[in-house]
């Protein structure tokens, strides 16, 4: 055990730095148990919102070795070798291992299957998202977002203010009305039974980020600690809520199969186990989709409506040595994708990288920059995001009908302090001075 230990702890940090050092790959010193965790921790606390490679990016080149405690990480903003890496389909690298309770909050859904798993749950799911449901779903998506701007007409708040404007946290109200929609078109569930999960989740995502945030024990996970107990709590409440909605589904003819809930009930009953999914996974794939499919619009919407900046890296794990481009990747290693800094990087975008261009995009997105797969805010390859056209659809449909009915403007509130928060969240809400154009 002392040897494993001194391998750890010792042997492995030297030999992969050095190996690294060869490639002309390095970054900050190891340190003893701790790797480069300390540094990080003092820039992620930093007042001015810094993301940690952000700030190693100055110091490093676009691809550079650092410590995840005694974890080697690499971090590369190279789009061709995150292209390489991503589009892979040999399985020389898997997702990230995220943190139990993490788990518990998104669902052991698509989004952290592997494997045959994972194909199978691809292949069944696909077909919820075609363009043709697409079409279907943007009226619920057009019905959800009148509804909000009903409430908000019935909350009267325009006449009270000066000239009839109304201060909104948006991020909130953006937070609302997506879960609304995916609720309403993924599980076509009632309004009522997809608030009523909302609010449950909002809670289960504070205490599981809570619980996140805090030095990681194998096994604690099992312990009736206060946090683990209100968690477990929610948990089984969100479980239970799905439930309920899958037993009304279950008594409709056909499980109303043209949304993605019907289309796994249907999978349930497959007598093929290829094409089969049970309740149990699609309990799970279900807050997979509640959490995927609205934190991240929310969010695109919320900075859309400030500066564009939606998630902020992606990660993978080596699960063999492999060779991409230039670079040789010993198994176990992790690789960072640190999308912030390759969604603004002057090499790539041009000097005007950092302002908000709509026009760099007129002749599409792949000659938007000098690398046609320099946009990576989906990712791709087979693990893409299944909900891009969704999520997209969306984020057009809210903002059009928004822009019709209101003019917005950014409250002198806001304070910039973009936050890593699962995804990159404005710290202190997103205030935002509302004037319907036509009352
Ligand atoms: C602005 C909105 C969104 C952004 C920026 C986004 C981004 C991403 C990215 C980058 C990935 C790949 C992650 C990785 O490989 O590590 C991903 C995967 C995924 N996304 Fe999205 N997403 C968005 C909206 C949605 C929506 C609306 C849904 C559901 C309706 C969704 C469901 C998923 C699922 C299930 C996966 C896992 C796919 C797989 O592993 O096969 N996402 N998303």
């Amino acid at each position: 055990k002392i040897w494993e230990c001194c391998r750890i702890l010792v042997w492995r940090p030297l030999m992969l730095s050095r190996r690294f050092k060869k490639q002309g790959i390095s970054g900050p010193k190891y340190s003893l148990f701790y790797g480069n965790m300390r540094e990080i921790r003092k820039m992620k606390i930093d007042p001015t919102p810094t993301i940690f490679s952000l700030a190693f990016f100055l110091i490093f080149r676009e691809t550079f070795l650092y410590w995840n405690g005694t974890e080697p990480t690499i971090c590369t903003s190279d789009p061709e070798l995150a292209k390489q890496i991503l589009s892979s389909k040999l399985g020389f690298s898997v997702r990230s291992k995220r943190r139990p309770e993490l788990l518990i909050f998104f669902g052991k859904g698509l989004s952290f299957s592997e494997g045959a798993d994972w194909v199978r749950h691809r292949r069944i799911l696909n077909p919820a998202l075609s363009t043709d449901r697409l079409k279907v779903m943007t009226k619920s998506m057009v019905d959800c977002t009148l509804r909000i701007f009903e409430e908000w007409r019935k909350q009267n708040k325009y006449e009270e203010t000066e000239q009839n404007v109304m201060k909104m946290e948006m991020k909130k109200e953006f937070y609302r009305l997506t879960a609304d929609i995916i609720a309403t078109t993924a599980f076509g569930s009632s309004y009522a039974e997809g608030n009523e999960i909302f609010r449950a989740h909002v809670e289960l995502r504070n205490c599981c980020v809570t619980s996140a945030t805090k030095v990681f024990i194998h096994g604690k996970q099992y312990l009736p600690t206060p946090l683990n107990l209100r968690i477990w709590k929610l948990d089984r409440k969100v479980k239970n809520m799905i439930r309920r909605i899958i037993d009304t589904r279950l008594k409709w003819k056909n499980h109303g199969d043209d949304d993605l809930l019907g289309i796994m009930l249907n999978a349930a009953t497959s007598e093929d186990p290829e094409k089969k999914l049970s309740i149990d996974e699609i309990i799970e794939e279900c807050k997979n989709f509640f959490i995927s499919g609205h934190g991240t619009t929310s969010i695109l919407l919320a900075w859309t409506t400030m500066l564009l900046r939606p998630i902020i890296q992606m990660s993978r794990v080596a699960t063999q040595d492999m060779n991409v481009g230039r670079v040789e990747i010993p198994k176990g290693t992790s690789i960072i994708f640190p999308l912030l800094k390759m969604h603004s990087d002057r090499d790539v975008w041009g000097d005007d990288a950092d302002k908000f261009n709509p026009l760099r995009f007129a002749n599409g997105v792949s000659q938007a920059a000098n690398n046609p797969n320099a946009l990576l805010a989906f990712s791709f390859g087979p693990r893409a995001c299944i909900g891009q056209h969704f999520a997209m659809m969306e984020a057009k449909t809210v903002l059009t009908m928004i822009l019709q009915r209101f003019r917005l403007n950014l409250s002198r509130e806001y304070k910039h302090a973009p936050m890593d928060y699962i995804s990159l969240h404005p710290q202190y809400g997103l205030p935002i001075m509302v004037k319907p154009l036509h009352i």
